[in-house]
């Protein structure tokens, strides 16, 4: 086990701390303004605020379905300010509780409602959308290489368009400053070295992240740089955007009925891959789980196991990869994400103070700007640790 120290939010002034009590207040307003909810369910979500800033953590009342499970997960943390257990197990909490709050569980006319379904709805529909998938034309004319390398750049910086993170950044965030690791070269030689096997993507956010994702994964199909895909997903609405099996469908409607011509035949591609079953949508209740990926069920991780490489996007799998710790940035990545079933992929923008795998010099230069370069989003890794 390792002593480097695992992350809470009890920290005033400290990035987790700025997330339960600057980030979450924002969103709950944002959540209560665009959808009717009434006077009990706005209530409960304002008690949430209350409790998760200044009470403790209150177990899920015995009807919800997942009860149980989460006693168990929690351990001994209820009882004790939502500060003191682990950011990572704080904040997933978090999310159960608002859907909680909002009843998205119980019988009724909420439940199975998407409180954040008015953003991501709205963050598809927009013209920035329509002009990132006009360019995709432009790719057809690019060589093999430069095509791989444009899709998996695009996927990447994706993550940046995670709603939770604009809540406090604003749209889009600070200009990108660049890849501080980059394995891609082993990316594509772990996928050239599997020939056509199976290549399990594990999905961030929906809209903006989500379709370039859905266009790398038609390369795979189409390139013969993968037999078959699965695309993992949230089993239910979590930090905000993530995408379920309802935004991977509107996403590839997007596709199929945008105004460009490439757009459109991706889009076709990928429902033809979906009746064929060489794209597979699956999902499991581990991916809103408050654990680290070092804990994965054993069913999950024979599933995974199969995997020629699985790709892990965004920030919260790069924190559930790597142990949610204030590592040395210098730990060698491999050391931390050795243990996951199949060779990995971390796609990933800096969005919390989790890193590992830079060199001392890199660490030394971004130390020395004097800027949040580990939560702004502005820099991002591609890192791999290969099967063996
Ligand atoms: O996983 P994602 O969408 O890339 O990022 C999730 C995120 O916005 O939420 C957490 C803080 O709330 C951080 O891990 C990160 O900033």
């Amino acid at each position: 086990m390792s002593d480097a120290p695992v992350i809470r939010s009890d920290v005033p002034g400290s990035f987790p701390w700025a997330v339960f009590h600057e980030r979450h207040p924002r969103l709950v307003r944002q959540v209560l303004d665009a959808l009717p909810y009434g006077p009990a369910e706005r209530a409960a979500v304002e008690r949430l605020l209350v409790e998760s800033t200044t009470g403790v953590l209150e177990p899920l009342g015995e009807d919800a379905p997942d009860a149980a499970q989460w006693r168990e997960w929690g351990g001994l943390v209820w009882g004790r300010p939502w500060g003191e257990a682990p950011f990572l197990w704080a904040e997933s909490y978090f999310y159960r509780r608002l859907l909680d709050a909002i009843g998205y569980f119980r019988p009724g006319a909420w439940q199975g409602i998407d409180p954040f379904a008015p953003f991501k709805n709205a963050e598809l529909a927009g013209v920035a959308v329509d002009e990132e998938l006009v360019a995709l034309s432009e790719l057809d004319a690019l060589p093999r290489t430069k095509r791989a390398e444009a899709l998996l750049s695009s996927a990447l910086w994706g993550n940046r368009a995670d709603l939770g993170f604009q809540i406090t950044a604003g749209p889009g965030g600070p200009a990108s400053s660049g890849l501080l690791a980059d394995d891609s070269a082993v990316l594509w030689s772990e996928l050239d070295r599997a020939g056509d096997g199976r290549v399990c993507v594990v999905a961030d956010n929906a809209g903006r992240e989500l379709l370039p994702d859905l266009v790398l994964i038609d390369h795979l199909l189409t390139d013969g740089r993968a037999a078959e895909v699965v695309l993992y997903v949230k089993p239910q609405p979590y930090f905000v955007s993530d995408a379920t099996t309802a935004d991977v469908l509107a996403s590839v409607d997007r596709l199929r009925t945008a105004p460009s011509a490439a757009a459109q035949a991706v889009g076709s591609r990928l429902w033809q891959a979906l009746n064929r079953g060489t794209l597979v949508l699956r999902t499991h209740p581990f991916f809103c789980a408050p654990l680290p990926y070092h804990d994965l069920p054993a069913d999950l991780r024979a599933e995974l196991a199969g995997a020629a490489l699985t790709i892990l996007k965004g920030d919260l799998n790069y924190r559930r990869l790597v142990g949610d710790r204030l590592w040395p940035p210098t730990t060698p990545f491999a050391e931390t994400a050795g243990h996951f079933p199949s060779a990995v992929a971390a796609l990933r923008t800096l969005k919390s103070d989790v890193i590992v795998g830079l060199d001392a010099a890199t660490v030394a230069r971004l130390d020395g700007t004097g800027t949040t370069w580990r939560v702004d989003g502005r820099h991002a890794v591609i890192q791999v640790c290969a099967g063996s």
